[in-house]
Order: C-alpha cells, then sequence, then structure tokens
C-alpha cells in the first residue's frame, strides 16, 4: 500500500487502518461467513485438544469484524467459559462472561455496547486457555495492528507477567495476514503468538 513518504507513524497507522477497514467492508458478507466457518473451525479444534479450563476470550464483533457469533453460541453450548473484554477508562481492557442473551450497557468510555456482569482483569487469563484476539492486520512476525486504541497492547503487556499465560492468537479474513514491513510495528505493539485464517493456524517463531 502506498503511504505518503514523510508522514508521521501515526498518520501512516491511520491511513492503513483506513485501507484495511474499507478491505473488509468489500468482502461480500457470504464471503466473510464462509471464511469465518472455517476459520473458527480451527479455532475449536485447537481448543478441544489444548484447553485445559475449558475458557478462552474472544470478542463481540462489530461492523464488518469476523463474524464469529455462530462459534460462540456453539462453544457456549459445549460448555466453553467465554470472557470478552470491557473498555475501561485510560483504555484499560477487563473482561466479563459472555452468555447467550445476557443484558448488554453501552461502555462509559467507546460507543459499543457490552455484557452486564462481574468483571475481572488481567490476572483471571490464568485460567484461560487461549486469548483470541481482535486485529486489522497480521504479519507474518505477529506484528499486529487493532483498531488504535491500544486497548489490547497494555492488557497483553500485563498478561505477559502472569507464571503460565495464554498465548495470545489473533483471528483475521485471509487477505489480512501480510508479509512482515507491510505495516508499522512499534516497540509497544505487543505481539501475537498465531494467526487462524482459513487455512489454519499459523505460528511465529519468536
Ligand atoms: N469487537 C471488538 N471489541 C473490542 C475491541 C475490538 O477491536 N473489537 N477492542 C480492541 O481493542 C476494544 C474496544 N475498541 C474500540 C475501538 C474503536 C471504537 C470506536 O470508536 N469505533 C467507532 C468506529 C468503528 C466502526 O464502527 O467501524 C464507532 O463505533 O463509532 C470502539 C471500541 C475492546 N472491545
Ligand atoms: N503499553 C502501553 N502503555 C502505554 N501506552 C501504550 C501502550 N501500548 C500502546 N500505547 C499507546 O496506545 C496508542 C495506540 O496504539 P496502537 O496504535 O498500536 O493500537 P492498536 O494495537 O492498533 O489498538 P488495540 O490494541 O486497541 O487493538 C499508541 O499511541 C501508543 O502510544
Amino acid at each position: 500500500m502506498d503511504t505518503p513518504a514523510g508522514a508521521s507513524l501515526d498518520d501512516q497507522k491511520q491511513a492503513l487502518r483506513k485501507h484495511y477497514r474499507a478491505a473488509r467492508k468489500n468482502l461480500p458478507v457470504a464471503e466473510r461467513e464462509a471464511q469465518m466457518a472455517l476459520t473458527t473451525g480451527h479455532v475449536r479444534s485447537w481448543l478441544d485438544q489444548n484447553a485445559e479450563h475449558r475458557a478462552f476470550t474472544a470478542v463481540l464483533p462489530f461492523g464488518a469484524e469476523p463474524p464469529i457469533m455462530p462459534f460462540l453460541m456453539q462453544m457456549h453450548d459445549r460448555r466453553y467459559r467465554i470472557l470478552v473484554p470491557i473498555t475501561e477508562p485510560e483504555r484499560q481492557l477487563s473482561f466479563v462472561e459472555w452468555t447467550p442473551g445476557v443484558a448488554m450497557e453501552r461502555s462509559s468510555v467507546a460507543p459499543i455496547d457490552e455484557p452486564v456482569g462481574p468483571r475481572v482483569d488481567f490476572r483471571a487469563m490464568a485460567e484461560v486457555d487461549l486469548m483470541l484476539v481482535p486485529a486489522q492486520v497480521v504479519d507474518d512476525q505477529g506484528g499486529r495492528m487493532g483498531q488504535g486504541g491500544g486497548y489490547y497492547d497494555r492488557f497483553l503487556e500485563k498478561v505477559r507477567t502472569l507464571a503460565d499465560p495464554p498465548k495470545p492468537y489473533a483471528v483475521v479474513f485471509d487477505h489480512e495476514l501480510v508479509p512482515a514491513g507491510t505495516f508499522p510495528v512499534e516497540d509497544f505493539d505487543q505481539r501475537v503468538d498465531g494467526v487462524f485464517t482459513s487455512a489454519g493456524l499459523t505460528l511465529f517463531d519468536r
């Protein structure tokens, strides 16, 4: 993608976010759903083979984000515990358990609705098998660009202080796994250890 020479990193990232957001919107809904049926099949296999706690984190998709609600419903029926993020002041995240039909409430800090319920912080990740992390785009060294809040960067930094932290794996559409160098990765950007696409799980050596 072309970015103007001399643009600041923030400007470059904003232009790239715009580009990838538009690309998502241009993917027909049937294509988004077809990719995610395959992609979440790989997530389900991974969890069924590796989950000790039968618990994972995910996001409730908005806009053109990967449509994973059917997967979340299925995993809930299969008695997995599913934690989803709550946006807190100062770009911090807490997590709350999601169940189908749980009451939703507008976040105090972001224009999104989030489940109501008891909140836990990063320490609760000690009892989670996998963190499914949202991303707009991921590179083949685990570099990740999100929506720009820095929420997951701050959160993952803290999770990594735990004794035996669960791994963060991104879930993206196929065209969103790109070569390193496609977008800037800064020091504070937390890398993911793998990414699920319709082709399966790609792991990054780190
Ligand atoms: N589904 C989901 N939940 C998530 C995240 C995410 O990336 N995806 N986040 C990851 O860190 C945190 C929230 N991040 C947010 C980032 C931007 C906006 C926001 O201002 N959105 C605008 C425009 C976005 C759009 O609709 O396309 C808006 O809603 O008006 C809200 C929340 C926690 N929850
Ligand atoms: N660990 C951190 N501590 C303090 N500030 C941070 C930290 N990580 C990121 N930031 C700040 O957050 C801002 C947004 O970061 P970035 O553009 O990488 O977000 P993102 O990873 O795309 O978003 P998200 O994690 O919410 O999906 C940056 O301006 C950065 O300075």
